[in-house]
């Protein structure tokens, strides 16, 4: 009797070990080498077992300091995609133009993986993971607050910000000639406190929470910590791990882990929080609608309010709130905060783009003290900031914060070019393998802003895909270069940007892409003139 039992376990833990074998090794193996075979010089294969390409990730970034060195050195004239496993899953990135162009008409043949745990909580009803007619709805409703003309609107409180922000290192440069700077850092200071306040209509500071020791901290850093730390809990909690790896955001209904637990609650506690502003704002607009803002709560609660077919839920609010501050507040502080490093390397082009936002800033008031002129700013004023646009876009060329589309899962078998994916594949877009292609970006390692300068209708638009392309674009991409230029305005007429040649440049993947050493550079205070 003791024996059939024996027999039975062993039998069953066989079986699952034979499925793990199976799922793990055998089934993406064979597929990604039945790939190479049929599409040849088309495609680069990557196979690992368990965290398949995320493992080349991690060797480049130890071996030669960035994650995406391996795509950096790809370039091959016929390749079009690259094939690779995560986990038990087997994907396609495209790399080839036409077919990233062919992914993002297509964009509701897919559906959006389920990330970390903060990220599925937070987002779940937000336009970043709504699909079909709920998506277009929120496109539709969200576009009109970023409309060029309404972003115009925004612009003295970027201002502000950026003033109020820059004022502390001053305070610093009272005491001393030259400040370490978090380049990055410092922007996301400037770029969170604006998603906050275009959204909510008050500063952040007025919003905080209470933690677990008692202390209290600002809601939108409790937002990004959590996010990081669920990230975190997937590298260090084998056990929430494979429960993530099984039933993606069911995992944390069941058998939760001590670290599930802890950032579960925390989660809850954002939400609930931003919940009752946005109950609170309800009832005070209910009392008197033409008490409404030019902010995005009050345009979702006259929304509820006014037109009886409204399909805005309080949900789609509080998540679209998190979605908005998690695609604007490290990407554009990103986008900017590589922008001052380079410009650190190079005081040429640091030089001449400050004498660019001089003359285009003092053609109005030839008298005006250099550190006056940022307040003089207009709107118009930015669209004259040639350079700056252009050491905007070639930032972003070089270190892209999205270097590759959130990965998609296919809801029905297709063809994307010659490629066949079958229902449940992974696919997704990586943009730097064409930013950094040779063939249209000449010497591509190089940062020459001018080359956005003396190439205006050269580019095509699928070589240079920063805020993705199609339907689903960035929908913030108008609101981000405002602000990265109002950013770099304000600075290049205050400090003079030094290098910290101490620091080491490394260039990671972690939840973006970006600089992983932030104390890139040093600030001097400009001479007055
Ligand atoms: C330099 C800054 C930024 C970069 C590089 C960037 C990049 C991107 C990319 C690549 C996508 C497509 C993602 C995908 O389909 O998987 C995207 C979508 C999106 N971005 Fe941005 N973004 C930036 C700034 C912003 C800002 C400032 C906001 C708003 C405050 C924003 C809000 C969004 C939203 C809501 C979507 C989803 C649109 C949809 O699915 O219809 N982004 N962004």
């Amino acid at each position: 009797m003791i024996f059939v039992a024996i027999y039975t376990i062993l039998g069953i833990l066989a079986l699952i070990f034979a499925i793990a074998l199976y799922n793990l090794v055998f089934y993406p193996y064979l597929r990604l080498k039945i790939m190479k075979q049929k599409y040849g010089d088309k495609i680069q294969v990557f196979f690992n077992i368990g965290d398949g390409i995320l493992k080349k990730y991690k060797n480049d970034l130890e071996d030669k300091g960035d994650s995406l060195a391996f795509i950096r050195g790809m370039h091959q004239k016929n390749l079009k995609a690259i094939g690779f496993n995560l986990g038990a899953k087997v994907g396609l990135s495209f790399v080839d133009p036409d077919l990233i162009k062919q992914v993002h008409q297509n964009h509701d043949s897919f559906h959006k993986i389920d990330a970390a745990m903060a990220i599925t909580f937070l987002f779940g009803n937000s336009i970043l993971y709504a699909k079909g007619k709920d998506w277009q709805r929120q496109r539709q409703f969200l576009g009109k607050s970023f409309h060029f003309e309404e972003i115009k609107n925004y612009l003295p409180l970027i201002k502000e910000v950026c003033q109020n922000t820059f004022q502390n290192v001053n305070k610093q440069l009272a005491l001393k000639e030259q400040t370490e700077i978090q380049a990055v850092k410092i922007c996301e200071q400037i770029t969170s406190e604006v998603v906050f306040r275009v959204f909510f209509g008050s500063t952040s500071q007025n919003l905080d929470i209470k933690k677990e020791d008692g202390t209290r901290i600002p809601i939108a850093h409790e937002l990004v910590e959590t996010i990081m730390n669920s990230f975190q809990l997937l590298q260090n909690d084998k056990i929430a791990l494979i429960k993530w790896l099984l039933f993606k955001r069911n995992s944390t209904k069941f058998l939760r882990t001590q670290g599930e637990e802890s950032i579960l609650n925390r989660l809850i506690t954002v939400k609930q929080t931003c919940l009752q502003v946005v109950i609170k704002r309800r009832d005070e607009l209910f009392k008197d609608p033409s008490q409404a803002k030019k902010n995005f709560l009050d345009q979702y609660l006259i929304d509820m309010i006014q037109n009886k077919n409204s399909k805005v839920t309080y949900d789609e609010i509080v998540d679209n709130f998190s979605g908005l501050f998690f695609a604007g507040t490290d990407t554009t502080g990103n986008m900017t905060g590589v922008a001052l490093y380079y410009l650190s390397l190079y005081p040429e082009i640091q030089q001449q783009a400050r004498e660019e936002v001089i003359k285009v800033l003092s053609q109005k008031q030839k008298e005006k003290k250099t550190d006056q002129l940022f307040n003089q700013l207009t709107f118009d004023d930015l669209s004259n900031l040639d350079l700056i646009n252009s050491i905007l876009k070639e930032s972003l060329r070089l270190v892209p914060p999205a270097n590759e589309v959130f990965p998609r899962i296919a809801d029905h078998d297709m063809k994307i070019g010659d490629f066949q994916i079958e229902k449940g594949d992974l696919v997704n877009t990586h943009f730097i393998y064409n930013q950094s292609n040779p063939e249209y970006y000449p010497n591509p390692d190089i940062f020459d802003p001018y080359r956005w300068m003396n190439a205006k209708d050269q580019q095509n638009t699928f070589h240079f895909t920063p805020f993705s392309l199609g339907p689903r674009n960035c929908i913030g991409q108008h609101l981000a270069m405002i602000e990265g230029k109002c950013m770099l305005a304000s600075i290049l007429l205050q400090f003079e940007i030094l290098p910290n040649h101490s620091a080491k440049i490394v260039k990671e993947v972690k939840v973006i892409y970006g600089l992983k050493n932030d104390n890139i550079i040093f600030f001097k205070k400009l001479k007055a003139n």
